[in-house]
């Protein structure tokens, strides 16, 4: 592959005597929405963490844009271009949205006290600006029209809405989306998968962690099954749905 956006080799976390992640290796393409998937216990929790950095590696590489980032802190990362969503989003419940979205707003010249006194103008004009850019996202997101409500009022959905809304305040290039359909009835899940295809078709790459097999197959490029800390199988969701290692990882660990 021509330069992943992300690349990570060789990667394991072991937390104690068990070995969650056991020298898992993956690429990430430009423009791509990847999935991974595993039965319980499979590690793709951890390697998602590994990845958005909340989970540091016992060894391997993380290379982001070209760059190591094993060591870095997940803020770090947003500041190269990767976001995160979680699996449960834990908006400001009193905030309104739209003051959900400014508050997710990082680097801003008004942050630094100094600033207030000697760029007041230019803080004015990036408010602004920032106002604008969280109200045109909220509209992508299709939650406009309850930009002044508090987030107490979103449904499960809305909340994951919300909070992809909020990770594209900082542009990333690479978004990690944590299990997007837990928790979303079935309505909302078609916006989701929708307004996930309209952001890749504005060229943001997308991996996904997801249990929700028809979300996997109507939105993932390519698919990586993971088993035991490591890839099992790699392929289109037809492909590995009828990959015969993959049936029995699935029904091996039902069984279990
Ligand atoms: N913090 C931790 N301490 C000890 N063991 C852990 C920790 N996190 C994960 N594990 C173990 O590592 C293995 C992989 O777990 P992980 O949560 O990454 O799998 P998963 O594929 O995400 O599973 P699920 O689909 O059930 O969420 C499991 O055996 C789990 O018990």
């Amino acid at each position: 592959m021509a330069d992943p956006v992300l690349e990570a080799r060789n990667l394991t976390r072991r937390f104690g005597g068990v070995t969650a992640v056991d020298g898992m290796s993956l690429a990430l393409a430009q423009g791509e929405i990847l999935g991974l998937i595993g039965p319980n216990g499979a590690g793709k929790t951890t390697m998602f963490d590994l990845l958005a950095g909340s989970v540091v590696p016992t060894s391997g590489s993380i290379r982001l844009m070209g760059a190591e980032v094993a060591g870095e802190a997940a803020h770090k990362r947003l500041n190269r271009g990767m976001g995160r969503t979680f699996q449960i989003p834990r908006p400001f419940p009193e905030l309104s949205l739209l003051d959900n979205m400014l508050i997710a707003r990082q680097g801003q010249t008004g942050e630094g006290f100094w600033a207030n006194f000697t760029a007041p103008r230019r803080i004015a004009a990036e408010e602004r600006a920032a106002r604008e850019k969280a109200r045109a996202l909220l509209e992508l997101l299709l939650l406009a029209r309850l930009a002044n409500e508090p987030a107490r009022v979103l449904s499960g959905g809305q909340r994951k809405l919300l909070e992809l809304a909020r990770v594209m305040m900082a542009d990333p290039q690479v978004i990690l989306l944590d299990e997007p359909a837990a928790g979303v009835n079935a309505t909302l899940l078609e916006t989701i998968i929708d307004r996930i295809r309209a952001i890749n078709a504005q060229g943001v790459t997308f991996l996904l962690i997801e249990h929700n097999i028809d979300m996997v197959q109507r939105l993932c490029h390519r698919v990586l099954v993971m088993a035991s800390g490591a890839l099992l199988a790699e392929g289109t969701a037809a492909e590995v749905a009828r990959d015969p290692r993959v049936i029995e990882a699935y029904l091996g660990g039902a069984a279990a």
